[in-house]
C-alpha cells in the first residue's frame, strides 16, 4: 500500500505525516517514509540543487521538471518498489502530483508532456491514495517559517495557481486524489485522514 502526502508549501504535510505513521504503526503495519524529491543519495544532491540553487545557478523550468523526475525515479528504484515488495506500507512526502501542479499548472508546462515524463520516473509505481491537503495560500503563508526556499519565494500568484491546479487534478481523480480540508486544528485533520486511509485499506484487504 503506497499512499502520498501533497500540497502548497506550509499546508501541514510533514505534521500529519508524523501522526498519520504513528497510526499505521499503531495499527500494526511496518511502515516506511520518505520524501520526494530525496530519501536516496542522488535525490538529497538534487534537493540541494532544487530548493538551494541562487541566481549564481539558474534552474529553467524545463530543467526543474526533470531534475524531480530524475530524483523520483531514483526514490522509485532504491526505496519506493523495495519496499512495497516487501509487504511495507508506504507514505510519502509529496510524489508526481507535485510535478503537474508545480511545474505545469502553475509553471506553465504543458500538463501531458510532464505526465509523459512521470510515466517514464516512475514506472508505473503510483500511489493507491494521495491526501491532498487543501488550504488558502494566504493561511499556508502565515504557517511558514521566515526562511524560505528557492520554491517556497515564488509570488502569490504562482501559489493561487499552484492551489488550482492541485484542485484540477483532484476532480480527474477523485477516486485517488482526497481533498482534505487542511484548516482546522491538527487532530481534526488527522481523523479525516485516517477516515479516508481506513476506507483505502479496507478496500485492499477486501480484494
Ligand atoms: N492544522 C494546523 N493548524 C495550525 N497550525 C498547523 C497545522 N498543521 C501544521 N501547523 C503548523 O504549521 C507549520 C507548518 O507545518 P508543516 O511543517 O507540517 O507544513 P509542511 O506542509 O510540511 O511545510 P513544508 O512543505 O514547507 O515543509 C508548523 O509550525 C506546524 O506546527
Ligand atoms: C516533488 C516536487 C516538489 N516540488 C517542490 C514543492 C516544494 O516547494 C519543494 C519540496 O519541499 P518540501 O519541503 O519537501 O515540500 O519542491 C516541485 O516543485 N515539484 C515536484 O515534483
Amino acid at each position: 500500500m503506497f499512499f502520498s502526502f501533497d500540497g502548497i508549501d506550509g499546508v501541514g504535510k510533514t505534521t500529519q505525516i508524523e501522526r498519520f505513521c504513528a497510526w499505521l504503526a499503531a495499527q500494526g503495519h511496518t511502515v516506511v517514509t520518505c520524501r520526494d524529491p530525496g530519501s536516496t543519495p542522488l535525490g538529497e544532491t538534487l534537493r540541494d540543487v532544487l530548493l538551494h540553487s541562487g541566481d549564481d545557478r539558474p534552474i529553467g523550468r524545463r530543467a526543474e521538471m526533470l531534475l524531480y523526475m530524475a530524483a523520483r525515479a531514483q526514490l522509485v528504484d532504491d526505496v519506493i518498489r523495495p519496499a512495497l515488495d516487501a509487504g511495507s506500507v508506504v507514505v510519502s512526502d509529496r510524489y508526481l502530483l507535485a510535478n503537474l501542479a508545480y511545474q505545469a499548472h502553475a509553471g506553465g508546462l504543458p500538463r501531458e508532456a510532464v505526465a509523459s515524463v512521470g510515466a517514464v520516473a516512475t514506472d508505473g509505481v503510483a500511489p493507491a491514495a494521495v491526501m491532498l491537503l487543501d488550504l488558502s495560500p494566504a493561511a499556508a503563508e502565515r504557517r511558514m517559517g521566515d526562511e524560505r526556499d528557492r520554491m517556497e519565494r515564488s509570488g502569490a500568484e504562482y501559489r493561487e495557481r499552484l492551489r488550482q491546479g492541485f484542485l484540477e487534478e483532484a476532480r480527474k481523480a477523485p477516486d485517488v486524489i482526497h481533498v482534505v480540508d487542511a484548516s482546522p486544528p491538527v487532530d481534526e485533520v488527522h481523523a479525516r485522514i485516517v477516515e479516508i486511509a481506513q476506507r483505502v485499506l479496507d478496500h485492499a484487504a477486501a480484494r
